[in-house]
């Protein structure tokens, strides 16, 4: 049996009440803004045709009210004359042709805005995710409002159509409600009667159905990511090797399953009762049809007014239909647009501390100062204690057992995260006092878990510094010192080739050769202080041993930081820092730790021999 991820399930479901519907309303201004500032053109050409449109079912139905009317009176008259009756007909086809032509319109600028909406929002989710802090990017609370706010970018498209077509029902509505005082206001009462029970149901279940959606956001994103393991390219080769199909998909029906039959429950609750309430509404119609006939009978109101009468109710009745299903889905659709919302205005850190000036220059290096931390949301102490300097133009390795704590120190300089306790100091300023961007835009880093951008080769090497992307001069230096520049002479296309199988014509690389472009990266900035996590782990040995031969070449006087395994490598760096448990074990040069004879005397002999 799948085993289900005890996490998710025993979170609390919140649940969204008919009060949390209307109080998203109050989003809908603010979205409205947003849409005409998306195009103020296009979204008056839109109100303006649905205003002109608003006036179409009471028009046609008056002029067909006219055209019996005068039928009959030609019926009845002694001498014919027509010319009349044409007019009406005339009349009634321009209608009927303008108002066709207004209707598309309507539909064509409600798909072009909400095209440009849709591109507008997923860019701002696009630049919001990249506003907010590493801690949170890593926080399960914060993907689910992403999935959120990524996932509805349809149902905020609709409902921006169903928020104008609303507006220009309500006017339609108006100008029918008037005839059927005009002539029977009694009807008026018979349809209102007769629709509200259904508007509460409608309002009833979906907020029930979107406080469904919501509690399952989670699992929603888990479904979202078993579907991915489960097919594609990336994990393809472990699943069949593995044999995990069945687990995979076996896991994911479990889950689906769940929230199938919790989502049938309540669809066949829903249309169930729709079904009843739908049924009053028909014989409401006919409740009214009978009385205007009887007038008719009874000699009060004509048979054109008949036509009219019925047409006018009928409409009425799908209107009002329409709009309160409208309202249902807009209500609904706001409690969404509260989510996107949410998100755009969540809080992002405040950086506080743009007094000091970076310095232009590193005199002194860094000043790491008792540091200890542990991951937000755990108690666990991944360093503790932690002194040493890193003095300017340094070359430091970083070396220690899996899980010692060497790419959390590198975050904690980087100001990814702050210490929990213990101060970091760059030329003697604690280094939360800098700018945090400009800070960060002094190091030029490699992570271990670099990312493989679909992209070109020029893309992925100019990520580095993005503004140079056109400064083919600069790439190729860059790819020459990481040595992708081997690589890249073996592409059809060069720089210009699309890497990655994903798009077409992409060519795919090996993992040393992925890390060589990668490296281009960390060379493409001139930057101040270079720290690469294990860059070279892919590289064969030959390659390995040139790249930092060029790095020391290249970083002579700069400052920088390497972690690695390997020892051939860690032994060129100026000095040494082991970690063992979040502490620092040995500090020294290569000869010193040596001398030492403690872990890193150990773990070099083992390398060693094991070349021997
Ligand atoms: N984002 C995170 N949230 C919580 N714990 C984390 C996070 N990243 C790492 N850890 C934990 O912190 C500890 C140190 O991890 P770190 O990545 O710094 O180790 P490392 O020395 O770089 O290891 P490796 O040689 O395997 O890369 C590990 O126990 C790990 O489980």
């Amino acid at each position: 049996m799948p085993r289900k991820l005890a996490s998710i399930k025993d979170q609390k479901k919140e649940k969204t009440s008919v009060k949390d519907s209307f109080a998203a309303f109050k989003y809908i201004p603010r979205f409205s803004s947003e849409i005409w500032k998306t195009h103020k053109t296009m979204y008056l050409i839109n109100t303006l045709a649905r205003l002109i449109n608003a006036f179409a079912p009471i028009a046609l139905l008056w002029v067909g009210k006219l055209i019996i009317d005068e039928i009959i009176t030609q019926i009845n008259a002694s001498g014919k004359d027509f010319s009349l009756l044409w007019k009406y007909v005339a009349l009634e086809l321009s209608l009927a042709l303008i108002s066709d032509l207004i209707s598309r319109l309507i539909t064509l600028t409600d798909s072009l805005l909400g095209d440009l909406y849709a591109n507008k929002s997923s860019v701002s989710i696009i630049k919001k995710t990249n506003e907010i802090g590493i801690d949170q990017l890593e926080d399960p609370d914060f993907y689910d409002k992403l999935e959120r706010a990524r996932t509805q970018t349809t149902s905020r498209v609709n409902l921006m159509s169903n928020i104008l077509s609303q507006v220009q029902s309500v006017i339609s509505m108006v100008s029918l409600i008037a005839g059927l005082i005009y002539f029977e206001p009694v009807l008026i009462l018979i349809l209102i009667l007769s629709i509200i029970p259904s508007f509460i149901n409608e309002i009833k279940f979906s907020s029930q159905s979107y406080s469904l959606a919501r509690s399952w956001t989670s699992e929603r994103r888990e479904l979202d990511y078993l579907r991915f393991v489960g097919a594609n390219d990336k994990t393809a080769k472990e699943i069949k090797l593995f044999g995990l199909t069945n687990y995979i998909a076996d896991r994911f029906k479990a889950l689906s399953d769940e929230y199938y039959q919790l989502n049938k429950k309540l669809a066949i609750k829903r249309s169930t009762y729709g079904a009843v309430f739908n049924l009053l509404g028909v014989l409401s119609y006919y409740a009214a049809y009978i009385l205007i006939i009887y007038r008719v009978l009874t000699g009060v109101i004509t048979i054109g007014e008949l036509t009219f009468l019925s047409g006018s109710f009928n409409r009425l009745r799908n209107n009002l239909q329409g709009f309160f299903s409208r309202f249902t889905n807009i209500a609904q659709s706001a409690l969404y647009l509260k989510d996107y919302f949410d998100f755009i205005d969540l809080d992002v850190e405040k950086d506080h501390s743009k007094e000091v000036p970076i310095p232009s220059e590193i005199t002194e290096g860094f000043f790491i100062d008792n540091v200890a931390f542990s991951y937000p949301g755990s108690n666990e102490r991944v360093l503790s204690g932690v002194s040493f300097t890193l003095k300017s133009g340094e070359k430091m390795a970083f070396v220690g057992q899996n899980g010692a704590g060497k790419t959390t120190l590198i975050k904690l300089i980087l100001r990814f995260y702050e210490p929990t306790s213990g101060t970091i100091y760059l030329d003697g300023t604690d280094i939360r006092k800098f700018n945090k961007d400009k800070y960060q835009k002094m190091f030029g880093v490699i992570f271990q878990d670099f990312f493989r951008y679909e992209f070109t080769v020029q893309e992925n090497i100019a990520v580095g510094k993005i503004d140079e992307i056109e400064n083919m001069g600069r790439i190729e230096n860059a790819a020459e010192l990481s040595l992708a520049s081997e690589v890249v002479k073996e592409l059809d296309k060069g720089y210009k080739q699309q890497l990655g199988k994903r798009f077409n014509k992409g060519q795919e690389l090996s993992g040393g050769q992925w890390q060589k472009i990668a490296l281009a990266r960390a060379y493409m900035k001139d930057a101040a202080i270079l720290i690469l996590d294990e860059p070279t782990s892919a590289l064969d040995a030959k390659a390995e041993f040139e790249v930092f031969e060029r790095f020391m070449g290249l970083t002579k006087g700069k400052t920088s930081i390497i972690i690695s395994h390997r020892f051939s490598t860690v032994r060129m760096a100026d000095r040494i820092l082991v970690l063992k448990d979040g502490k620092i074990l040995e500090i020294g040069t290569h000869e010193t730790l040596m001398k030492n004879k403690n872990l890193y005397a150990e773990l070099f002999s083992l390398q060693a021999a094991g070349y021997q």
